[in-house]
């Protein structure tokens, strides 16, 4: 069975999301709220979870969804709820020619419930779509990489994802050029990728680069320093012979990164061995890599099991890498964490 129309409408759903999130990155209010485990959350964070699994819920009313934010922080603050809603109010109005299959919201009770339709529990049962609204909100606060990603599951397994990254460069030899891709992957078709500005444009197929010389690898890591461990990263690195300084960005961009070349692998130690990886921040991209060539594993070598809940709670970090060179990066970097915390 071929998803292409789950994939349809993830593109046209997270595009129309963007539209949002830009218009927030660009400005000066961000409206930020410190959740309760310390980490922001912006208006814009809210509006593309409404705009996004609004579209879901309209294109296929029966699917359950996890995402990561609920309406409490809005429900609590009127002048924010205020400003999400007329964001999403104009994009949805900016966009009409989508309605018929995305589908609109209302006014700002409904687009509240719509938020919290993102609480599922998820699991190894049925259809679900794991949402990161922003992934990277750290990068988007500071001007750095966001992407906007979306999953889908059956039964556990991620058949489709899909993620806009809108300040990649559409060309990596031309990092002032134009920014915004597009990258998306259904299950055993491979994955594609297309510039934001070429909406209708079919996606060009996108392979990870073949270097297999780690002497000329280059490797991508988070910029934060709390969510992954830069210092065992870089033992790693060294220890596998890799020259080349990490690329360091925020956001799913590192999994868009290396599936288009620039890049063969993507570390993320685990700062603590209690964090449980969040479903919605590796969904999408994890898939995209393993189409365009790569294999994700977590530090252990497992893969990565998304039946588990809202969380990767049986996983520990994320090591992928060009399928050729992933047993070497993997031993490595169990030979690096055996002394300290395996
Ligand atoms: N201690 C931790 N270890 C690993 N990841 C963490 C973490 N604390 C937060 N994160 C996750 O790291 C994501 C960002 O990844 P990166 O550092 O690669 O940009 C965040 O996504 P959000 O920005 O969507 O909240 C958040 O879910
Ligand atoms: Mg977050
Ligand atoms: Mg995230
Ligand atoms: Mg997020």
């Amino acid at each position: 069975m071929s998803y292409a129309n789950e994939r349809r409408i993830a593109e046209l759903a997270i595009q129309r999301a963007c539209l949002l999130t830009e218009r927030v990155y660009n400005s000066q209010v961000k409206g930020t709220i410190t959740k309760g485990d310390k980490s922001p959350v912006t208006i814009a964070d809210f509006g593309a979870q409404a705009l996004i699994i609004s579209s879901i819920a309209h294109a296929f009313p029966e699917d359950s969804v996890v995402g990561e934010e609920d309406s409490s922080g809005l429900r609590a603050d009127q002048s924010k709820r205020d400003l999400v809603w007329g964001l999403v109010k104009d994009t949805l109005d900016a966009t009409k020619e989508l309605t018929a299959e995305l589908g609109k919201i209302k006014d700002d009770e409904e687009m509240l419930a719509v938020i919290d339709k993102g609480t599922h529990q998820g699991g190894s049962v049925g259809r679900i779509w794991a949402l990161d609204p922003i992934d990277g909100t750290k990068g988007f606060l500071r001007g750095g990489q966001y992407a906007v990603c979306l999953g889908f599951m059956v039964d556990g397994k991620v058949q489709v994802g899909a993620l806009v990254c809108p300040n990649l460069p559409v060309d990596p030899e031309k990092p002032e050029g134009e920014k915004g891709i597009l990258l998306s992957a259904i299950r055993g078709e491979g994955a594609t990728m297309r510039p934001l500005s070429a909406p209708s444009a079919q996606g060009t197929p996108i392979s990870m680069s073949s270097i297999t010389d780690f002497s000329k690898a280059r490797f991508c890591e988070g910029v934060e320093a709390g969510h992954s461990s830069h210092s065992e990263q870089a033992s790693i690195a060294k220890s596998l012979g890799i020259t080349a300084p990490s690329i360091q960005m925020d956001s799913q961009a590192k999994y868009a990164s290396i599936s288009r070349g620039v890049g063969e692998i993507y570390l993320r130690l685990p700062t603590s061995m209690t964090y449980e990886e969040k479903i919605w921040d590796h969904a999408a991209g994890s898939l995209i890599v393993e189409e365009a060539g790569g294999v994700v594993t977590d530090i252990y070598g497992k893969e990565l099991d998304f039946t588990q809940g809202r969380t990767l709670k049986t996983n520990k970090g994320i090591v992928a890498a060009l399928k050729a060179l992933h047993p070497t990066v993997l031993k490595a970097v169990q030979e690096e964490l055996k002394v300290s915390k395996l």
